[in-house]
């Protein structure tokens, strides 16, 4: 998501980031800025005494270091990137100026030097604009910097040395990585955090709004007057002239051109990243680079058996995705891929991305299709509904019943927990998992209370894989498969019922049915936990039409009311306390009808009813379901 308008006005523009530092790349990709990784080759060895100050040092090292990658780039292809981002890192103590240890000793003298004071961490930046005209590279360099003022406490010499045998120290400013273990050793921080890291963000967001938006409006039109080239800014740097193609033509012309259609734009070329990560899963390029030592482009490519060209280019997008790194020794993993991406990866949504590939949307395949009658995306091509799309892929070969499978169990396995600890479920004793599919859900059910049993109820067609999704460990014996249709068949005897990421795909009057099912079954003082993605008023009013006839995303409001006329009473609902977030470009957009049915769902409704116990209230459930609509 990108949260800054200005960072999304750089979208569009070719960004190069001239570090090789991690920290650097995932602030900045956090933040949602596409960049390409080129670590600079400057040598951080300027003469110190020369300059005023500590800070004026770190401005012109991280200035060196963009201009230096600028140069290259341009010599390279005779074409230099639109921007170059330059950073560095420094502390200054006592007059000193500390970067990266050379080795232990120096970690040694940099750590004691820093105990039990203050210290300022200064990170210098330049934002290098870039222009090749007739072969001339043309640059302007706005540059900045941001001081964090840090307290370490009193370091023994024992934490001390264990802190330098953690190998921590050796590749940050000051032999200290406030992020992580080296985060034990301070007492205070005054300012911005992100600072000491690596990268002032905050700073760097009014940087962008300075030079974009001189006249301070935050309005993606064009400014109506800017600097020109050459120009100072407030902290001494030259100033870029920041207008873009778009504001060229307005000063030109005299009149204003529409907003800059960004988000549409943004849209069109979105398939591009989702292709790039298809094809990189496809190819089990994070398979091939998790643990092992980095891997340049043609390694790679004589490893998958495909051109050095296409692969190098693959490998680079991966990188702006951010589920790569590149560094000079080649290309490697980031968490998010080893995590995520990586066929056997804890969290693996491998499956989800090769469901995905192999089953495009089906609205744009059948474009005459979409939104007539209320068809939904799960249907067939002339808008005969084939159920879930679990139910639906019986009809489809065993092997795309199986990518399914593996896509669903992916997803389920990260909101598991989320949704197994939202209410406080111990007191019942038995759970059945309606459709509960490979177990995911039941599993983890069963880890966090060690009192249940669980029966997962599900086709017979979708039992008989699951034997290749069950984990190993303790617990397993607490789950139970158990074959039958939840439409058709008697629902298993259980103290709660579990209706997960399953109503959704339904229209109401099957869900009024199931609802109905799970009331009887209910036994005085029985739950229900029901989770699924939840719609927004807006959203629902809209789509009540469509639903009637097909599936789709209900809001809070409606299931609350269905399920006390069914009887239920206590209806709690609640939104998991950390949605899981999955990459950012896979993050949700922010109208639930914008999102594609089946594409990203996470859990943002859990909501659990309890029969009332008393047997009379329990009969109201029946009676209820009976005059139900
Ligand atoms: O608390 C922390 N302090 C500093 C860091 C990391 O330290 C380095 C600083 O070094 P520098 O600015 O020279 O950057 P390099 O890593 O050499 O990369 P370049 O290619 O940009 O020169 C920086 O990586 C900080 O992130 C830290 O992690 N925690």
């Amino acid at each position: 998501m990108v949260l800054c308008p200005v960072i999304r006005k750089l979208l569009h523009k070719r960004v190069v980031l001239a570090s090789a530092s991690p920290r650097r790349q995932e602030i900045l990709r956090q933040a949602g800025l596409r960049f390409e990784v080129v670590p600079s080759r400057f040598k951080e060895m300027l003469p110190k005494a020369l300059f005023p100050s500590p800070p004026a040092y770190a401005v012109e090292t991280a200035k060196q270091k963009a201009l230096e990658v600028a140069r290259r780039m341009h010599q390279k292809d005779l074409r230099a990137p639109d921007v170059v981002i330059g950073a560095d890192t420094i502390v200054a103590v006592g007059g000193l100026i500390l970067e990266k240890p050379v080795d232990k000793q120096d970690a040694y003298s940099m750590l004691s030097r820093l105990s039990g004071k203050e210290h300022s961490v200064f990170t210098g930046v330049a934002i290098v604009h870039c222009c090749s005209r007739d072969g001339r590279l043309d640059t302007d360099v706005s540059e900045f910097y941001e001081e964090t003022r840090v307290r370490f406490s009193e370091l023994s010499e024992d934490l001390l040395w264990e802190y330098i045998d953690s190998g921590e120290p050796m590749d940050k400013a000051g032999g200290y990585g406030i992020q992580a273990l080296g985060g034990m050793l301070v007492e205070q921080v005054h300012g911005d955090f992100l600072n000491v890291v690596g990268f002032p963000l905050n700073r760097f967001c009014k940087k962008l709004a300075e030079l974009y938006y001189p006249s301070g409006r935050e309005d993606p039109r064009p400014a109506q007057s800017h600097q020109g080239r050459g120009g100072r800014d407030e902290d001494g740097g030259e100033r870029t002239q920041a207008a873009g193609p778009e504001e060229a033509v307005s000063s030109r012309t005299g009149h204003s051109p529409p907003p800059f259609p960004t988000g549409l734009l943004e849209l069109v070329d979105s398939f591009k990243a989702s292709k790039a990560l298809f094809t990189a899963c496809k190819l089990k390029v994070f398979d091939l680079l998790k643990d092992g030592a980095p891997l340049k482009a043609v390694d790679v490519a004589g490893k998958l058996g495909a051109s050095a060209c296409g692969t190098g280019r693959l490998l680079d997008a991966c990188v702006a995705l951010g589920f790569l790194q590149k560094t000079d020794r080649g290309y490697s993993n980031t968490e998010t891929a080893n995590l995520h991406l990586t066929s056997d990866g804890a969290y693996s949504l491998r499956g989800l991305v090769l469901h995905h590939s192999d089953h495009p949307w089906d609205l744009s395949a059948r474009p005459e299709s979409a939104g007539r009658d209320g068809v939904d995306p799960h249907d067939g091509a002339l808008g005969e509904r084939t159920g879930p799309p679990c139910q639906a892929s019986c009809a489809h070969s065993e092997e795309t019943r199986l990518g399914l499978l593996r896509a669903m169990h992916s997803l389920a396995k990260l909101t598991a927990r989320h949704v197994a600890t939202a209410f406080d479920l111990s007191r019942f004793g038995s759970a059945c998992d309606l459709g509960g599919c490979t177990g995911a859900l039941a599993y983890v059910l069963a880890r966090e209370y060690p009192r249940l049993r669980v029966t997962v109820f599900d086709l017979p067609e979708v039992l008989q894989h699951v034997a290749g999704f069950q984990p190993d460990g303790p617990r397993t014996e607490q789950v139970s498969f158990l074959p039958g249709d939840f439409f058709e068949d008697s629902l298993p005897e259980a103290d709660l019922y579990v209706v997960s990421r399953i109503l959704r795909d339904w229209p109401d009057g099957k869900v009024h049915e199931l609802l109905s099912r799970v009331a009887r079954a209910c036994k005085p003082g029985g739950g229900l936990l029901l989770v699924d993605v939840a719609a927004g008023p807006e959203a629902e009013a809209e789509a009540e039409g469509l639903r009637r006839r097909a599936g789709g995303e209900r809001s809070a409001a409606v299931y609350a009311h269905l399920l006390r006329r069914l009887g239920f009473a206590d209806v709690r609902a609640a939104a998991p306390s950390a949605t899981p977030t999955l990459h950012r470009a896979c993050a949700r957009p922010a109208s639930p009808r914008a999102h594609p049915a089946g594409l990203f769902p996470p859990v943002s409704l859990i909501r659990v009813g309890q029969t009332a116990s008393p047997r009379e209230e329990l009969g109201t459930a029946g009676s209820c379901k009976c005059g139900a609509p």
